[in-house]
């Protein structure tokens, strides 16, 4: 026999066992199954016979509330519809285009992202704006919830204009979210954004009313010198201000804050006025008492004041100073007695009416005054809880030096730093002193140079002013004594 021929009948006869195995597996399962299905049809015959028919009806019903359940189901939208039509009236609620419509672009314009999208149309003046091209969505997260944008262009009913809305999507189940979070923080968002981004105006008084004019003043507590933890201190407080809303409405008092600056001429008050009004970004109404001769003038203007506004009245110690502490009561008794509209303007007069009138209309105002001489105030105005934070704009220090030089030659060392710092804690120069003399060159050695001998020379004259008046103290004890021992003789002589 052929070796091959043979080998393989061997492996042959080595594989029939496994063969054999496999088929009497497959007969096996083919049996079970159809003796499982036989029990099946079975049972569902016997079901059918033995079990009531409601309770069948009730078992498949529950079957297929199991299966609702379990099977995903399609989720259930809303969508918010925001219409403006084109060049006429906003639809949704009855406002102008600068309403919702327009507060939802602005705030689009600042989530949209231009990788994200195919086409984009790009618009505004000096500020570039991005938006949706009609027709294309985009999606904005909230909360964790991702709400969807559409911009959607059509035409009107009658069919004669064109519309455009906004469409916002978003689950059902978020619809509470939408109508009382999200939308509304899309209104404060851009309203924020609005005020931080207006040209700010200063206000003066023209007779009863207020001409306004653009206000560029560049100060900013960055560029403030001054001493830094007072500096943090009038920032905390104006922070804390704006947060007490609530707490103002609490306790019942008019939401307002009121700024006593003092200090010598030169030191930054009207600086930190402007530094505050850019901080807050409120507008300013700088109060011109000379132009105010009557009670009705003032209240006119202090009426005609909005929210968020600061009311500045400068040098008040010029203002009132030739009103005695006797006619500025008997005046109040004018302004709230017999009506008499005619009652000259006085400093209670102007307390009063700012505490009367901002506790019953209006919110967020500040009101400042500054004066050079706070001992020539009436005691009206530095009575406890008139004016809420006394604030003293002193000689430049180092801190505020510091500050100075850094805004006009961005530095914060040099060679001369020890002798001036040194100087200044021995004279008295105010920040508008050193402001000119770091102004003089662009050269900061120069600059710096010309600061240290400004300080020299100043220190220089008061030594020769002290010295000065060394001399007159000495000549004067001098003279005194010599008169001490004329009358001495005299007492003798008699
Ligand atoms: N603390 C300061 N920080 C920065 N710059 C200052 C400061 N003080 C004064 N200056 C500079 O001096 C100029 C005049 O200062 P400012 O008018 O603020 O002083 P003031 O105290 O209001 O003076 P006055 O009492 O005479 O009105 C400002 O424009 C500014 O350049």
């Amino acid at each position: 026999m052929d070796p091959s021929a043979a080998a393989a009948a061997v492996a042959g006869a080595q594989a029939l066992p496994s063969y054999a195995k496999a088929v009497d597996a497959y007969r096996k399962a083919v049996g079970t199954a159809a003796s499982v299905t036989a029990y099946v049809v079975l049972a569902r015959g016997m079901a059918r016979e033995l079990l009531p028919h409601d309770f069948v009806a009730a078992a498949r019903w529950a079957a297929s509330l199991l299966r609702a359940r379990l099977e995903p189901s399609p989720v259930e939208r809303r969508t918010l519809v925001i219409k403006r039509t084109l060049g006429g009236q906003h639809l949704y609620g009855g406002g102008s285009d600068s309403g919702l419509y327009g507060e939802v672009c602005e705030y689009l314009a600042t989530r949209i992202d231009p990788h994200a999208m195919r086409r984009l149309c790009l618009g505004g003046g000096s500020k570039r704006t991005l938006s949706m091209e009609h027709g294309d969505s985009m999606t904005d997260v909230f909360e964790g919830v991702q709400f969807t944008w559409a911009s959607v262009a059509g035409k009107s009913q009658q069919g004669n204009t064109g519309t455009e809305s906004l469409e916002l999507s978003f689950d059902a189940e978020h619809t509470d979210m939408a109508l009382e979070r999200y939308v509304p923080f899309i209104t404060a968002t851009v309203t924020e954004a609005r005020q931080r981004d207006r040209a700010l105006q200063v206000f003066v008084n023209e007779g009863s009313s207020w001409h306004g004019i653009t206000h560029h003043h560049p100060s900013t507590f960055d560029t403030l010198a001054m001493d830094p933890e007072l500096k943090q201190s009038i920032v905390a407080d104006l922070d804390r201000f704006l947060k007490r809303r609530d707490y103002y409405t609490r306790i019942g008092k008019a939401w307002k804050r009121g700024y006593l600056l003092h200090g010598p001429p030169g030191t930054g008050k009207s600086s930190l006025v402007a530094a505050i009004a850019n901080y807050l970004r409120f507008n300013l109404y700088d109060l011109d008492l000379s132009g105010v001769c009557y009670n009705r003038t003032l209240q006119s203007l202090l009426n005609g004041m909005p929210n968020k506004s600061i009311l500045v009245v400068e040098d008040i110690d010029c203002c009132f100073s030739t009103v005695s502490r006797k006619e500025d009561d008997d005046s109040d008794d004018n302004y709230y007695g017999s009506g008499r509209s005619e009652t000259r303007i006085t400093l209670s007069g102007l307390l009063n009416f700012v505490d009367g009138l901002w506790s019953t209309s209006g919110e967020e105002r500040i009101i400042i005054f500054t004066t050079n001489y706070k001992d020539r105030l009436d005691s009206a105005l530095l009575r406890p809880g008139r004016m809420d934070m006394h604030i003293y704009m002193g000689y430049c220090c180092w801190e505020s030096f510091k500050t100075l030089a850094r805004n006009h030659h961005l530095i914060d060392c040099h060679a001369l730093f020890p002798e001036i710092q040194q100087l200044l804690s021995g004279v008295e120069v105010t920040p508008a002193e050193v402001s000119e003399m770091l102004l003089r060159s662009e050269d900061v050695d120069v600059a710096l140079q010309t600061v240290a001998e400004f300080l020299r020379e100043k220190k220089k004259a008061m030594l020769e002013q002290e010295s000065v008046q060394l001399h007159q103290d000495l000549g004067a004890k001098e003279a005194q004594q010599q008169v001490i021992c004329k009358q001495n003789a005299d007492a003798v002589d008699l």
